[in-house]
């Protein structure tokens, strides 16, 4: 299921704090948004799972605005894992995951055995079957990170929108997220605070700004030296690991020495660069 979000503004607190953004995902892609903190990331998909209501601009999934669709009706469609999602600690994970099927089912439906297989499915594919029966609220952050997953995926969701999915995550469960969400073949929309991920495993990049797109389209050609600076504030690149073909994110802090004497032992070109920015 395709998303596309053209010309979003929103204001909160007086401020505008996405300003026009537009950006279109092919179904089946993962689109990965970057920016510094404060860039609007987690505002822009909040406007995809209907939390923020644009004052310009629309978001259509599968070409229907999701602010004409009941909630239910996007619920069915969208699997999200927010950030911030501190409530139901003493549900187990098992029942916490069975929450996901609600949108599939009428106020007096039983779960069937449908819902249970999806379910079990879900639990599986994030490797918490041992941890079916222990309560939310026992669990480690990163653990509970895939509950979170584990419930939008029994969602069946058709767009997978993930708000920082690696946060609390060991490097281990990181790939292992990342490759699980790019094996599921759902359209996925996934702030990303590690641009390495970002480039390894998303199909596109958008970059953020003080809540601007600066820059959309293949990893390569968005999150380049001019970017990782003006935008980021770091020195770097993306390298490309010959064997692996996986993406290698190589920064240093931007220097800023004048005295170009710097721990980093800036070159004079480094600082002189610098100084005219
Ligand atoms: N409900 C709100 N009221 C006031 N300001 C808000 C609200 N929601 C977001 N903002 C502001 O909008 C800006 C963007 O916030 P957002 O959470 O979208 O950034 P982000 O890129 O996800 O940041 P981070 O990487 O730190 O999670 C911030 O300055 C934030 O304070």
């Amino acid at each position: 299921m395709d998303l596309s979000v053209d010309g979003v503004s929103v204001t909160r607190g007086g401020r505008r704090i996405l300003d026009e953004v537009s950006l279109s995902t092919r179904a089946g892609e993962c689109t990965a948004l970057v920016g510094p903190n404060g860039s609007g990331k987690s505002s822009l998909l909040r406007t995809v799972y209907r939390a923020y209501r644009p004052d310009a601009g629309t978001v259509l999934v599968g070409g229907r605005d999701v602010w004409k669709m009941t909630a239910a009706e996007a619920a069915r469609n969208t699997g999200v894992l927010a950030q911030e999602q501190h409530s139901g600690f003493e549900f187990t994970v098992f029942e916490t995951v069975c929450l996901g099927r609600s949108p599939h089912l009428g106020t007096f439906d039983r779960f069937r055995s449908v819902d249970r297989r999806v379910v079990e499915e879900a639990l599986e594919q994030t490797g918490l079957v041992d941890l079916a029966h222990r309560r939310v609220g026992q669990l480690s952050g990163g653990e509970r990170q895939r509950v979170l997953l584990a419930r939008a995926l029994a969602q069946e969701p058709r767009l997978l929108v993930l708000d920082e999915p690696t946060n609390h995550l060991d490097i281990r469960h990181q790939l292992e997220l990342m490759e699980l969400v790019r094996g599921l073949g759902v359209t996925t929309v996934a702030a990303l605070h590690s641009l390495d991920l970002a480039a390894t495993y998303a199909d596109s990049v958008v970059v953020l700004q003080e809540g601007r797109v600066v820059a959309t389209g293949a990893a390569e050609s968005t999150i380049t030296p001019e970017v990782l600076r003006t935008v980021f504030g770091v020195d770097g690149r993306i390298d490309t690991d010959a064997d692996t073909g996986r993406a290698l994110l190589n920064t240093r802090p931007l220097c800023v020495c004048p005295t170009r004497s710097c721990h980093w032992s800036c070159k004079p070109s480094d600082a002189s660069r610098v100084s005219q920015m």
